[in-house]
């Protein structure tokens, strides 16, 4: 099958107000992933990671490059076609959640399925399978502040790929967790990738995160600096991952 994502010579810069300096935030990008891999993205500060996620995901346009999707150029996409493009294929958890505190769990998971009007029958039967394989099945009927970040981080993992998204992004998943919230839900990706063959993308700060996933891409000043296998053995990957994080703060 062809790749899930393709990123060829992607850039980004970012002009200022006033003929402030230009910043080049992604410096001809290039990398393809294909169908259920899991990759982290990582890199010191301001290197460019929440950029590249922005262009891949559709939330911001490229200066020069391409990005596409299942096969989908996301540049030759109508307004209208992103939106729906990304409601449909792409799914996204946030450091932060991003529950509607307003609704149940079940009523989050759901949503996505209720904004592209699906059958109630089917959003029934797709939600409930979905929180039982996150483990919140007894927790449908709470709200967000009733249940711990774990338990929010799950449930907007089930939202995420509640539409059968190509591509799953995730943007610092453990930032907002305890150590052993932060290994269940890294637990709970893995299982996502390795049973139900999502993609998943994940920039992350936390080399103990970054050690679940099977390459890493390691960003810096906006160009890919390395690029790292994991060979199955996370505690080995953990230590290597340590170790060009190192390595990359002393150069720096
Ligand atoms: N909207 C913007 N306007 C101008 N410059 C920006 C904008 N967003 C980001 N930048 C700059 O682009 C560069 C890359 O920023 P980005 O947020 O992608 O980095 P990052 O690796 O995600 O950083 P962090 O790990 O701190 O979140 C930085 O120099 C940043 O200051």
């Amino acid at each position: 099958m062809n790749d899930m994502i393709q990123v060829e010579n992607l850039t980004k810069v970012y002009r200022s107000f006033k003929g402030a300096k230009e910043v080049k935030a992604l410096d001809q990008i290039s990398f393809s992933a294909a169908p259920g891999e899991f990759i982290g993205i990582m890199g010191p500060s301001g290197s460019g990671k929440t950029t590249l996620l922005n262009v891949l995901s559709g939330v911001d346009h490229p200066s020069s490059g391409e990005v596409a999707i299942a096969g989908h150029a996301m540049d030759k996409l109508k307004r209208d076609e992103l939106a729906l493009f990304r409601r449909r294929k792409i799914g996204y958890v946030f450091q932060d959640f991003n529950l509607l505190d307003s609704l149940t769990l079940k009523e989050n998971v759901a949503l996505p399925l209720i904004l592209d009007r699906v059958a109630p029958r089917e959003i029934e039967q797709r939600v409930d399978e979905l929180m039982a394989f996150f483990g919140i099945a007894d927790l449908a009927n709470k709200y967000p502040y009733h249940v711990s970040g774990g338990q929010k981080q799950r449930a907007a993992a089930a939202r995420a790929i509640v539409t059968n998204p190509a591509v799953c992004f995730a943007d610092e998943p453990t930032g907002n967790l305890d150590s052993k919230s932060a290994a269940d839900i890294m637990e709970m990706l893995t299982q996502m990738n390795e049973e139900r063959a999502s993609t998943i993308l994940m920039v992350t700060h936390d080399p103990f995160a970054a050690s679940y996933c099977k390459r890493i891409i390691f960003i810096k000043d906006g160009q890919i600096n390395l690029q790292i296998q994991s060979a199955g053995d996370r505690k080995a990957f953990f230590d290597q991952i340590l170790e060009i994080l190192s390595v990359m703060r002393g150069e720096a």
